[in-house]
C-alpha cells in the first residue's frame, strides 16, 4: 500500500503515524478476536449453569446473581461497565 493510500486509510497525517496506527490496530483486530471468543466461553458456562438449574425445577434467571456481576463490571469500569454486563447478559440468558 502507498504511503499516502495508509495515511487516507487511518485518518493520519504523515506516515509515521499512520504506521502506528496502522500496527496499533492489528492488535486491537486481534484483542477483539479473544474477547469474541472469551464472550462465546461465557455464554456456553453460563448455558450449563442454566440447563442445570431448569433441568433441576428452578428458573433460567438468577437477579441476585446478575446483579452481582453488574456490580462487578460497574466496579471495575465504572458506569459504561454496567452497561457492557447488561449486554453480556442479554447474550447468556436471553431477554427478560
Ligand atoms: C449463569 C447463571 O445464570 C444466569 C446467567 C447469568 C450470567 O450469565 O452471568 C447470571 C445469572 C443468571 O440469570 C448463574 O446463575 O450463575
Amino acid at each position: 500500500m502507498t504511503a499516502s493510500r495508509t495515511t487516507e486509510k487511518t485518518g493520519a497525517r504523515n506516515p509515521e503515524a499512520a504506521e502506528v496506527i496502522s500496527d496499533a490496530r492489528e492488535r486491537i483486530d486481534a484483542l477483539d478476536d479473544r474477547i469474541i471468543g472469551l464472550v462465546q466461553e461465557r455464554m456456553a458456562v453460563s448455558a450449563v449453569i442454566q440447563e442445570a438449574r431448569i433441568g433441576s425445577g428452578g428458573r433460567r434467571v438468577n437477579l441476585s446473581r446478575e446483579m452481582q456481576v453488574l456490580g462487578h463490571y460497574r466496579e471495575a469500569l465504572g458506569k459504561p461497565g454496567t452497561a457492557l454486563a447488561m449486554t453480556l447478559l442479554e447474550l447468556c440468558r436471553g431477554r427478560i
